[in-house]
């Protein structure tokens, strides 16, 4: 008798449609059918994991904002605050720049330990204004996250796993970005999907021939009862 392995999945770059943007409904039912936890690990603000979980029809299990806000099912946690992401954000505008997503944008509204800045934004100045905050800038592919350094996804996963009784050593991560290292570092069984950056692929135990949903729905089939 096998089961299928409890599964963290990311969701940019990770669920996305082959093109690189919105959800692949090709994903819906394996993930509601998934007979195992599956917690969905992202860098984007807290509502929108919890969404993707409700609408797909799967229990909460959420680790938002690059680990910065967790989510057991029963507590939230927050391992960071934005008073200082949000001091970086304020002199990043005082030097004339913005975050890019427009003066009343939904990607920073609910984040509450970090600040999300578009890609094409400049990030030098953004980068060192952010050090003397002893704040890092990370570059997912989707946006510049200026955060602190110690929340990350992988510690947000062992918290939900000790919560809800997930034996990561069965865990199956797929992921596309740098915030997906921690993530794939926690897990028994790692993929990068083909679209992945240089550090996801080095840290997955392999990289997938194909992009984004194509990549992970490979997995799925893959791993499928594959845990005794
Ligand atoms: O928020 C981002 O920049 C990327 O989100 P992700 O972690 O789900 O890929
Ligand atoms: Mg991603």
């Amino acid at each position: 008798m096998t089961d299928d392995p409890p599964l963290v999945l990311d969701i940019d770059g990770t669920l996305t449609r082959p093109e690189g943007w919105g959800i692949d409904p090709r994903v819906f039912d394996p993930l509601r059918n998934w007979d195992a936890p599956v917690v969905i690990a992202t860098g984007k603000a807290f509502p929108y994991p919890v969404a993707l979980c409700h609408f797909v029809g799967i229990p909460e299990l959420v680790v938002a904002e690059n680990g910065g806000v967790v989510y057991t099912g029963d507590d939230v946690f927050f391992t960071a605050d934005r008073a200082a992401a949000q001091a970086v954000l304020e002199d990043y505008r005082a030097a004339g720049y913005e975050t890019g997503w427009g003066p009343e944008n939904t990607v920073n509204r609910w984040r509450e330990t970090e600040i999300a800045v578009n890609l094409d934004q400049p990030v030098e100045p953004l980068r060192e204004i952010a050090a003397d905050y002893g704040l890092e800038v990370i570059d997912t592919g989707y946006a510049y996250h200026v955060k602190d350094a110690a929340p990350n996804k992988g510690d947000g996963l062992e918290t939900i796993a000790e919560h809800a009784g997930i034996d990561l050593e069965r865990t199956v991560a797929v992921g596309d970005s740098i915030n997906d290292v921690s993530t794939f570092e926690a897990v028994g069984r790692s993929f990068a999907v083909a679209n992945a950056d240089d550090l996801a692929r080095d840290a997955a135990d392999e990289v997938l021939e194909d992009v984004h949903a194509d990549g992970t729905l490979a997995v799925l089939e893959r791993v499928r009862g594959s845990v005794d």
